[in-house]
C-alpha cells in the first residue's frame, strides 16, 4: 500500500476500476493516527460526535465550531487518509452563500480535503456553488439525521416506488451538481445497487447493503465503543468498551492492593542522598 495521500482523483479512479472504498468516521488526533495507518482511504470527521462524543441525542446541536474543533485534531493525525468534515446543521440551509462561507471556513481553518452536506435535489444549488468555490464535496441522502424530525425517527428510506424514485433523482442531480461522491444510509440494497450503477461517481453506503462502491460506519459503533446503539447495519468488530472497563478494574484492584505503581513505574534516590535527609 502506497502511503501517498489518496485525493478526490484516487477515489474517482476506485470507482471506474471497480475498488472498494474504505471510509469511517474519526473524531480526535489518536483515532486518526490509528485509523490512518491501519489503511482506511477516507475519514469523515461526522456530526456523529454529536452522539458519539459529545453526548447529544442527535446530530442538531453541534456547531461550526466543534466540527472545527475536531477537524483540525483529525487532519493533524491523516497523513494518506482522504478527510471529509460533515458540515453541522444550518451552516447550509439557511442561504447558498452562508453554506459557501461556512464550507470555507471548514477547509481554511481544519486542513481538510473535502466537506459532506445532507439532502437531495433541494441542496443542488448549494453543492454546485460549494463545489464552484474549488471545494470538493460529498452529497449524502438516505436517512439524513439531521432532517430526523421530519422524517419521523431513524427509519429506513426509499421503500416505496416513489420514494425510491425520489432517491435515484436526487443521486442524478447531486451528480450532475458536482458532489464527487455520494453517501446512502439505510435504503434497500436493491435501491443502492441501482442508484451506484447509475452514477459515474462513487457511493458510500451505511445501512445500504453491499453493492455500493464503498462503505463507511461509526468508528465507535465497529469498536464496541457505544453502548446502546445498534442498528442493523452495524457490524461489531471489537468489544473494546469491555477491554476498558476490565483494564481500569484492574487498575483501580490493584491501586488498592499496592501492585501499582511498581519499582519499575517509580523514580529511586540514592540512598547517600536519602541519609542526608533531616
Ligand atoms: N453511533 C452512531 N452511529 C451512527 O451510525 C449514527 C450516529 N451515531 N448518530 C448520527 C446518525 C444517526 N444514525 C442512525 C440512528 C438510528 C438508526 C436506526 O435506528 N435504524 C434502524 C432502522 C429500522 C427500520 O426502519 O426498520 C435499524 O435497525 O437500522 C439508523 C441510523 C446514523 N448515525
Ligand atoms: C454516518 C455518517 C455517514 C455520518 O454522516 C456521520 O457519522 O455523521
Ligand atoms: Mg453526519
Amino acid at each position: 500500500m502506497s502511503d501517498k495521500k489518496i485525493t478526490v482523483s484516487v477515489i474517482r479512479e476506485r470507482k471506474l476500476a471497480g475498488q472498494a472504498i474504505s471510509m469511517l468516521t474519526a473524531y480526535d488526533y489518536s483515532m486518526a493516527v490509528t485509523l490512518d495507518r491501519a489503511g482506511v482511504d477516507m475519514l469523515l470527521v461526522g456530526d456523529s460526535l454529536g452522539n458519539v462524543v459529545l453526548g447529544y441525542d442527535s446530530t442538531l446541536p453541534v456547531t461550526m465550531e466543534d466540527m472545527i474543533h475536531h477537524g483540525k485534531a483529525v487532519c493533524r493525525g491523516a497523513k494518506r487518509a482522504l478527510v471529509v468534515v460533515d458540515m453541522p446543521f444550518m451552516s447550509y440551509q439557511v442561504t447558498v452563500e452562508a453554506a459557501v462561507t461556512n464550507a470555507g471556513r471548514i477547509m481554511k481553518e481544519t486542513g481538510a480535503q473535502a466537506v459532506k452536506v445532507e439532502g437531495g435535489e433541494e441542496m443542488a444549488e448549494v453543492v454546485s456553488a460549494i463545489v464552484r468555490a474549488g471545494i470538493p464535496v460529498i452529497a449524502h441522502i438516505g436517512l439524513t439525521p439531521q432532517s430526523v424530525h421530519q422524517l419521523g425517527g431513524f427509519k429506513v428510506q426509499g421503500k416505496s416506488q416513489a420514494a425510491a424514485q425520489k432517491l435515484l433523482n436526487d443521486a442524478r442531480v447531486l451528480e450532475k451538481a458536482g458532489a464527487f461522491a455520494l453517501v446512502m444510509e439505510c435504503i434497500p440494497e436493491a435501491l443502492a445497487q441501482k442508484v451506484t450503477q447509475a452514477l459515474q461517481i462513487a457511493t458510500i453506503g451505511i445501512g445500504a447493503g453491499a453493492g455500493c462502491d464503498g462503505q463507511v460506519l461509526v468508528i465507535n459503533d465497529l469498536l464496541g465503543m457505544c453502548s446502546g446503539f445498534t442498528p442493523r447495519f452495524v457490524k461489531k468488530y471489537a468489544n473494546l468498551e469491555r477491554m476498558i472497563s476490565e483494564s481500569v478494574t484492574a487498575y483501580i484492584r490493584e491501586i488498592g492492593e499496592k501492585q501499582f505503581p511498581g519499582p519499575e513505574h517509580s523514580f529511586q534516590l540514592a540512598e547517600v542522598e536519602l541519609e542526608k535527609l533531616y
